[in-house]
């Protein structure tokens, strides 16, 4: 069977790898150096790194330099998220050679870029689908976005690669993935999906890896490891199977 991809998360706010607590600004626990926090994931064995600029994704600046420096730096898969609103962000996201880009306010608010990108971009462009309920949240998870299964069934029409899902309700929380988003999403779509939001033990990573067969390809994983509830060796040794 194919194994469950894991993605240590480096979420970035004022040039610090913090973790968040339903995506809100002002709950931030700090980290230190995002990339101390990567090069570590990278020395423990991932092959993922899932790199988020909240600032550029909230709106309040960004961490493109210091991004950059850290996707430079890793010789595994990187993630990069936050801000990739148009060409300009695009192409300096793309310059730090990182695998794939994803999306999230722009798919809510410029479909037409979006749709073109994708176009373009293919495999390298996947899309952040970040929901309260069933309704999408964009701009730093502060503003509506619109139906996740009606906007899943356009992306999917313009040849959408990839939908990263995240719970907000349960993102840094630890209180578990919400396993019934996921299936339901793997049912409305036949690309992959990775988790996102909420994974707090081994036994998460276990049920989630669970779905692998229905469409689940990933899970990011970022409180958990901070918080030290399980080493990202026995994530991946559980993964492993
Ligand atoms: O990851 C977070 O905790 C987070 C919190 C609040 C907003 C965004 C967050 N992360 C990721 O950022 C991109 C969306 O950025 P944008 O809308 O394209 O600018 C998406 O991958 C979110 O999951």
């Amino acid at each position: 069977m194919t194994k469950l991809e894991l993605l240590p998360a480096v979420d970035v706010r004022d040039g610090q790898a913090v973790r968040l607590v339903h995506g809100e600004s002002g709950t931030e626990t700090s980290y230190g150096s995002p990339l101390e926090a990567a090069l570590a994931w990278q020395r423990s064995g991932a092959e993922w790194l899932h790199l988020v600029d909240l600032d550029a994704a909230f709106g309040t600046g960004d961490n493109r330099e210091l991004i950059a420096e850290v996707a430079r730096a890793m010789d595994i898969k990187v993630e990069l998220s936050g801000g990739i609103r148009d060409d300009a962000s695009l192409a300096a996201a793309l310059a730090t050679g990182c695998t794939r880009v994803n999306l999230g306010t722009a798919a809510l608010e410029t479909p037409e870029w979006v749709a073109k990108v994708i176009a373009e971009h293919g495999d390298k462009i996947a899309v952040g689908l970040d929901v309260r309920g069933t309704t999408l949240r964009g701009r730093g998870w502060t503003r509506d976005g619109g139906d996740l299964y009606e906007t899943l069934a356009r992306l999917d029409s313009e040849g959408c690669a990839r939908y990263v899902v995240t719970d907000i309700a349960k993102d840094g929380t630890l209180q578990g993935p919400n396993l019934e988003l996921l299936a339901n999403v793997c049912a409305a779509t036949d690309k992959p999906v990775v988790a996102s939001g909420g994974v707090s033990s081994l036994d998460d990573l276990r049920a989630i890896a669970a779905l692998v067969p229905r469409g689940v390809e990933g899970a990011i994983v970022g409180k958990a490891l901070y918080a030290e509830a399980f080493t990202l060796e026995e994530a991946l040794a559980v993964v492993a199977g």
